[in-house]
């Protein structure tokens, strides 16, 4: 059943890629670091994209949307949630509910896993009544959670010895974007897996990188994570300081929209932290434990990183502060902080 639908989708001819064994290592076309959707054409009818059953595990502010446009796209969608009230809207569009990830993916062909961090993520996989107790030969596991290699290679470890596929596919886009299907994703892992879960992946985003091993995809995830969180440390500093030097802090944020630092991010979010409102998109503990992490993957390479070390400070005083449910731009009140010490 699993092989039939992830592994032969009713796919019309003129789409299929030549045929190969499934575990066939080499790639389908020459190995490529960007691979767009244009190369996979997605399943053309509701029908094709249905004939894949889908669990999704996990639906916080990203699992939820992500799940949503697959459900709106005609997919056959199973969701599990440890909370589970939030898994009632999702089941109201006509989402499956199960009560463990163990028996969403004994039931799905292909799940996805939307979790908070590494702990998380592998103690939903492989932990009791985990993904991996459910899972089987001919089915995929596709982790889109943001966590380090190391455990994303633990979690492939784990799932593989079953005979299942592993892709790890974090990704890059916040709440907005997840609505919008508008995410990018940074994969690595069985390129099999890669192949078939691609329709899906363009259902729920713009583009998609294939970045080899297990590893690559957490790394170049963490490496983004680690410059924006940065940047937006940087960014903070530049609101406040034009402020204390008698500046209009919203013609700062205007005059950066139009150079060359420009960066969606601070037309975003510049106007509400300048009122000192942080609605959460990207909730600042994550964007600290991506510090974190980018950090030991920094380490583990002897790789020199004052800016981001020096940022990721700034996240641990803003977690000290009761902040880590906010935005992550919510970091400026860790600087306000700081500046009425001195005062
Ligand atoms: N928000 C964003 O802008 C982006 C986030 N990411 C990354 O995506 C991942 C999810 O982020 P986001 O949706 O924002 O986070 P949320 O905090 O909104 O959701 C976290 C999810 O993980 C679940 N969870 C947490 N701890 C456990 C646990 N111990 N056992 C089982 N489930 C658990 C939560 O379940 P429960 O509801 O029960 O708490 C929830 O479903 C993170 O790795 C984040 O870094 C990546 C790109 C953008
Ligand atoms: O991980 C956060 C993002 O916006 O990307």
């Amino acid at each position: 059943m699993a092989f039939c639908s992830i592994f032969c989708p009713r796919i019309p001819v003129r789409f299929r890629p030549k045929p190969i064994s499934p575990f066939l290592s080499k790639p389908l076309f020459p190995l490529s670091y960007r691979v767009y959707s244009s190369l996979q054409p997605t399943p053309s009818t509701k029908d094709e994209l249905g004939s894949v059953s889908i669990g999704f595990l996990g639906m916080g502010i990203m699992g939820s949307p992500m799940a949503q446009n697959l459900l709106k796209a005609g997919c056959d969608v199973t969701v599990w949630n440890r909370t589970k009230s939030k898994c009632d809207p999702l089941v109201g569009l006509g989402a499956k509910y199960k009560s463990s990830p163990e028996e969403v993916t004994a039931t799905c062909d292909l799940t996805f896993a939307m979790l908070a961090d590494p702990e998380s993520a592998i103690d939903v996989a492989c932990g009791k009544n985990g993904a991996v107790s459910g899972i089987s030969s001919g089915k995929g596991y596709v982790d889109v959670s943001t966590v380090d290699a190391a455990s994303s290679i633990l979690i492939s470890k784990q799932i593989k010895d079953t005979g299942a596929l592993f892709l790890e596919a974090p990704v890059s886009g916040s709440k907005k974007p997840a609505e919008d299907g508008q995410l990018i994703f940074l994969t690595a892992g069985d390129k099999l897996l890669y192949e078939k879960a691609a329709p899906f992946l363009d259902i729920m985003g713009k583009s998609r990188f294939y970045l080899g091993d297990v590893g690559n995809g957490a790394a170049m995830k963490l490496v983004v994570n680690m410059i924006m969180g940065s940047m937006m440390a940087s960014f903070a500093e530049g609101i406040l300081l034009s402020q204390k030097v008698g500046l209009d802090p919203n013609v700062l944020v205007e005059v950066v929209s139009q150079g060359a630092i420009n960066a969606p991010m601070y037309s975003l979010k510049g106007p509400s932290m300048i009122k000192s409102v942080y609605p959460t998109a990207f909730p600042l503990k994550h964007q600290q434990k991506d510090m974190r992490l980018a950090l030991g993957l920094a380490e583990s390479v002897s790789q020199s990183t004052p800016i981001a070390a020096a940022a990721n400070e700034l996240y641990k005083v803003a977690k000290s502060y009761g902040l880590s449910d906010e935005d992550f731009s919510a970091v400026i009140e860790a600087l306000k902080a700081a500046r009425s010490q001195q005062s």
